[in-house]
């Protein structure tokens, strides 16, 4: 039996909800606490499932970590108590391959499972290791396992053929303890990125061009723990933008930063769509009736985050016109279109772009949740389709989004956790 949703559709939200820590930042910040011993404390630390799946692999390789408060932990670095990260825990969630980068820097023989795909795409990991190659490490490839010998890193010019952003804080988490400078070129420029720096700079790493395409690190031997609190989360946010609009709701959302969305506001706006700031509450303003199709492509930030596809594709379905959706990150995420159509959407997916007949009615259906914004979505979806929604494998959603039933419930929605077969 797994967890799923049973969504009572049509009631319009209203109210504050608040938004969460960032999982894209607090995962890269609590592995960043290998990088150096001594008791750090983080803040604003989301509750979900990767977070306690981090815990565990924080303490597989010998950190104490305490939950202080729902949102703070403790984590206590007194050095490695080994030096693998198995595949039990890294199959669980992609992002614990992160750990290479503070594992090298400290160590000088590191052996990493390989991630694994997932539902969205392939997503390899050859960036990260060529990044890691180009520091001085040896890297071999046995059995599912990345080993890695590293007794003589030094700084070097690191080019990504993309701007991954796994890529880019795998080698800055190596870079700030590694002799030299290393200069990380077509870097990631994602907000999350610019968080794991700040952080790393609090503990005296040297770091210039955070949200740019040029990153330069000088190593720093001595670097110290420190107290840190995440950036709220930009998606989880984004998120809540829609679910605004699609209930013809009046939310205000608390500790949005909208302009960490990049093109995520610019298109909505060219749809027609309002925003209102006014201190850290962000309410959105538009009719579903008026709004104007708009064609979409994903892209690295600034540009349209590949996070806030299916939910923006959920808003194309319900605004009059055709709208495309065009994604470019992720080969495979379009796992949510035949779920949206079995409750009555009209997209096709041609060349990899989804041509969406927006104007339609959404029904309540039984829908499977492929992966965690695909399943965002479909709750959505419930929320604004006439009667009953089900959504199977909500695990998806819990490994990243804080309590979401909870939160749009007290905000008006009808949302019930109930045990379904697999
Ligand atoms: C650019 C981008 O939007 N990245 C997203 C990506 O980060 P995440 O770090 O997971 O993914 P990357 O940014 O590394 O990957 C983006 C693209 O680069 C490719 N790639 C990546 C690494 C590598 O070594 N080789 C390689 O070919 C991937 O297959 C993918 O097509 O997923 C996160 C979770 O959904 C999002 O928050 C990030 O915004
Ligand atoms: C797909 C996501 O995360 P992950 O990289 O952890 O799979 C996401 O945050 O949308």
């Amino acid at each position: 039996m797994v967890d799923g949703f049973k969504i009572k559709g049509k009631n319009s939200l209203n109210g504050t909800i608040k938004v969460s820590g960032a999982k894209n930042a607090a995962l890269p910040i609590l592995i960043g606490t290998l990088v150096a011993e001594g008791e750090y404390i983080l803040r604003n630390v989301p509750n979900l499932r990767d977070i306690r799946v981090t815990m565990k692999l924080l303490e597989d390789l010998g950190m104490k970590t305490e939950k202080l408060d729902e949102t703070t932990y403790k984590i206590v670095n007194e050095g490695f108590k080994r030096n693998e990260a198995s595949y039990e825990i890294v199959k669980q969630m992609r992002a614990s391959f992160l750990v290479m980068g503070p594992m090298i820097a400290n160590l000088d023989e590191t052996v990493v499972s390989l991630p694994g795909g997932c539902a969205i795409g392939s997503r390899p990991v050859d960036l990260h290791l060529k990044g890691f190659e180009l520091l001085g490490a040896e890297i071999t490839r046995i059995h599912g396992y990345v080993h890695a010998k590293s007794d003589n890193l030094k700084g070097s010019e690191i080019p990504l053929g993309f701007p991954s952003v796994g890529a880019t804080q795998n080698i800055m988490m190596a870079a700030v303890k590694i002799p030299g400078k290393t200069i990380i070129s077509n870097a990631a420029r994602e907000p999350e990125i610019v968080d794991l720096g700040n952080f790393l700079i609090k503990m005296g790493a040297k770091i210039k061009g955070l949200g740019t395409t040029r990153i330069e690190i000088e190593g720093v031997k001595d670097l110290h723990a420190v107290e840190y609190s995440i950036m709220p989360d930009r998606i989880e946010a984004g998120t809540y933008v829609i679910a605004s609009l699609i209930t013809d709701g009046d939310l205000k959302i608390q500790d949005a930063r909208l302009d960490d969305l990049g093109e995520f506001k610019s298109d909505l706006e060219k749809m027609g769509v309002k925003f209102k700031e006014e201190g850290n509450i962000l309410t959105v303003e538009g009719n579903l009736k008026e709004l104007k199709p708009c064609n979409v492509k994903t892209l690295p930030h600034p540009g349209f985050p590949t996070d806030m596809q299916p939910q923006m594709m959920l808003l194309q379905t319900l605004v009059n016109g055709t709208s495309t959706m065009e994604e470019t990150v992720f080969e495979n995420r379009f796992m949510h279109v035949p779920e949206f159509n079995r409750m009555g959407a009209d997209i096709m997916i041609k060349r990899g772009i989804a041509v969406i007949n927006g104007g339609v009615s959404l029904t309540g259906a039984a829908v499977m949740s492929s992966d965690l914004r695909a399943g965002a979505a479909l709750v959505l979806a419930g929320l604004a389709a006439e009667g009953e929604t089900i959504v199977n494998r909500v695990y998806h959603i819990d490994r990243g989004y804080d309590r979401l039933e909870a939160k749009l419930n007290a905000v008006g929605a009808d949302i019930q956790r109930i045990k379904l077969d697999i």
